[in-house]
This record gives C-alpha cells, sequence and structure tokens, in this order.
C-alpha cells in the first residue's frame, strides 16, 4: 500500500502534500508512465506547465490511475508569453483542455518577467478564475518579495504557494523568511539540483548513513524540515518510491545547518534570478 503523505494548510484553506512529483522534461508515452507509477507509488501532487509541452499525458495518467481525483493535486503553471488578462484566461481554459480535466488544483505564474510588466494583470485573471471555479488554488513560481508585494497589495489576494529554485547550494532563506511573513507555502523546484545536488557532500552522506536512508533522501528531507514542499522529478520507479519516503526520519538541528551551509554566493543552477531571467 502507498505510504500516506502529510499535507499542509494553506491560505484559501485548501491542504498540499509535502512532497509533490516534477514532470520536466518528460514527454508523451514516457510522461503517462512516469506519472503512473508516481501516483501508484503513492505521490499525489503533481507538477506539470504549459511549457513542458506534457499536460495532455499528464491528464492522461490521472484519468488512467486509481485514485480518486479528488485525492490529487494537479498543478500548472501560466507561461510569460499569457501574461495579458484575456490571454491568461484563454490560457488557462487551454491548459484545462490539454490536461482533459475539469478543475486545475492549483495553477502558477510561472515567472514573472518583469521587463514585461504584466504579472500583475495575469495575477488578476488567475483570481477572477479562481472564483468561478476554474482553478481550486491559485500561487505563483519565481517571484521575489517585491513582486509578492505588488500582486497583493493590487488585489488584496496573497498566493498560497510560490515555487522557488531551492537546493543546498542555494537554500533560499531569505525568500522562505518572506514567506514565513505572509503565509505563502514555499516549493522547491529542482530540489535535486537536476542531477547536481552535493550528494557525495559528508553533511550529506553522513546523515544518510547514520539513518540508513540515500543521499538524495536526506536532500529531500532538508526541504521537508524547512517547511519546503519538494517536486523532485525521477522517471525510476525506485527512486519515485524513495523520494517520496521521507517520513519515517529525521534530520538533526545541526544536520539540517549543515546543508544549509553548503550554500553558495551563486548557487543558482543556471542564473535563473527571476529580476532578470524570463521565459515566454
Ligand atoms: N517553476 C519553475 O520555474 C521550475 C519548475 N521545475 C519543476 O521542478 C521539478 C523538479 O526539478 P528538475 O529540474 O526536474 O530537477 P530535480 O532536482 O528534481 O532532478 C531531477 C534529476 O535527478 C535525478 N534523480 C531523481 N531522484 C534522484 C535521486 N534520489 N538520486 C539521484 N538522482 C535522482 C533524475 O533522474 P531519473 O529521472 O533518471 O531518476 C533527474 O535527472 C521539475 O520536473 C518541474 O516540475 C523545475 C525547474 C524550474
Ligand atoms: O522547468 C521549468 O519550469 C523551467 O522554468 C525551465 O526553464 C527549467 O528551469 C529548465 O530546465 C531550464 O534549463
Amino acid at each position: 500500500m502507498a505510504p500516506a503523505i502529510p499535507t499542509h494548510d494553506l491560505l484559501d484553506g485548501t491542504t498540499l502534500p509535502a512532497v509533490g512529483f516534477g514532470t520536466y522534461p518528460l514527454r508523451d508515452d514516457a510522461c503517462v508512465e512516469a506519472v503512473g507509477s508516481a501516483i501508484a507509488a503513492g505521490y499525489r501532487l503533481l507538477d506539470t506547465a504549459v511549457n513542458y509541452g506534457n499536460e495532455a499525458a499528464v491528464g492522461e495518467a490521472v484519468r488512467r490511475a486509481e485514485v480518486d481525483r479528488d485525492d490529487l493535486v494537479v498543478t500548472s503553471k501560466l507561461p510569460g508569453r499569457d501574461h495579458g488578462y484575456d490571454e491568461a484566461v484563454a490560457s488557462v481554459r487551454g491548459s484545462l483542455r490539454a490536461l482533459g480535466l475539469e478543475r486545475i488544483d492549483l495553477h502558477l505564474i510561472h515567472w514573472p518577467n518583469p521587463s514585461v510588466g504584466r504579472y500583475a494583470e495575469a495575477w488578476r485573471a488567475l483570481v477572477d478564475l479562481q472564483r468561478d471555479g476554474l482553478v481550486r488554488s491559485i500561487g505563483v513560481s519565481n517571484f521575489t518579495e517585491a513582486h509578492l508585494a505588488r500582486i497583493i497589495d493590487e488585489t488584496g489576494v496573497t498566493p498560497v504557494v510560490n515555487q522557488i529554485e531551492m537546493h543546498p547550494h542555494f537554500p533560499q532563506a531569505a525568500m522562505r523568511a518572506v514567506h514565513e511573513r505572509l503565509g505563502i507555502r514555499t516549493e522547491s523546484w529542482s530540489p535535486l539540483g537536476k542531477r547536481n545536488a552535493p550528494l557525495d557532500e559528508p553533511a550529506v552522506t553522513g546523515p544518510a548513513a547514520r539513518l540508513g536512508v540515500t543521499p538524495g533522501q536526506v536532500i529531500l528531507r532538508w526541504q521537508v524540515q524547512l517547511g519546503s514542499v519538494p517536486v523532485p522529478k525521477s522517471a525510476t520507479p525506485e527512486r519515485q518510491r524513495a523520494n517520496l519516503d521521507l517520513f519515517g526520519f529525521e534530520l538533526t538541528d545541526a544536520e539540517v545547518a549543515a546543508i544549509s551551509a553548503l550554500a553558495r554566493v551563486d548557487g543558482r543552477l543556471f542564473g535563473g534570478d527571476p529580476d532578470t531571467h524570463e521565459e515566454m
């Protein structure tokens, strides 16, 4: 039987599983298969995006899954090219069609693209789409404190989630403090650093040996203990299961601090600073 995953309460009264499944760059049948085995392993939070080109495959896996649809949290993301109000409404309707689902559980603005300057319009559209029931919860991704302040000031609606880059080389202490103050749940993208996480550092291998778990599990557990929801991607059923099995062991405070100390001055994976990196 699949393990039960703890959940977090979100600002809008919904809940979010404490770990999720990333789907980039899975596509087509390989994506249907990987998402299917992830759901069978126990994942209930799925992370897709218009720009991954795999919403249809994720939706197909959801329809095939032998779990209640209401137990799954399907997340998708609005691409930069759809940031106008009308464009955002059309984009979400397109995501619903591509997914083949009646409702998206969590829709995020993928990147703020500040030089375009239309993310607040996109946020107003998501607020209205939530009111109309097309999306259950709304959030953002790659937003800075200033981007968050602007959309909250303009609409009075706080995103439930901000999905940001977070791994031991880039632990995001400042953004996590902002989220804590605002009641926003942090999600970690590339939680294993796209295979470049420090899996062989003593700060990681030490706790792994002590606890009898893998280095990957130690890094994901570090995220969980810092209050973030990691969304690791794996096409390998064995790793999918391990990446979900995070709730039967605990790191000490000193172990958490030692992993956080692996931070690098510019630890980002590909220079994805949301003030300058833009994706359409
Ligand atoms: N909002 C945003 O801007 C962004 C969101 N994302 C989301 O975050 C998700 C996860 O990030 P992603 O960039 O995929 O990177 P991850 O950090 O999840 O790393 C994925 C890679 O790590 C390997 N891997 C998985 N588990 C383990 C393990 N336990 N030990 C060692 N290697 C492992 C996988 O290989 P294998 O498949 O062979 O197991 C894969 O190559 C994405 O899929 C996407 O959904 C990602 C980037 C940006
Ligand atoms: O995967 C995503 O959500 C992205 O935004 C991509 O840009 C991703 O970060 C990537 O792989 C870039 O190389």
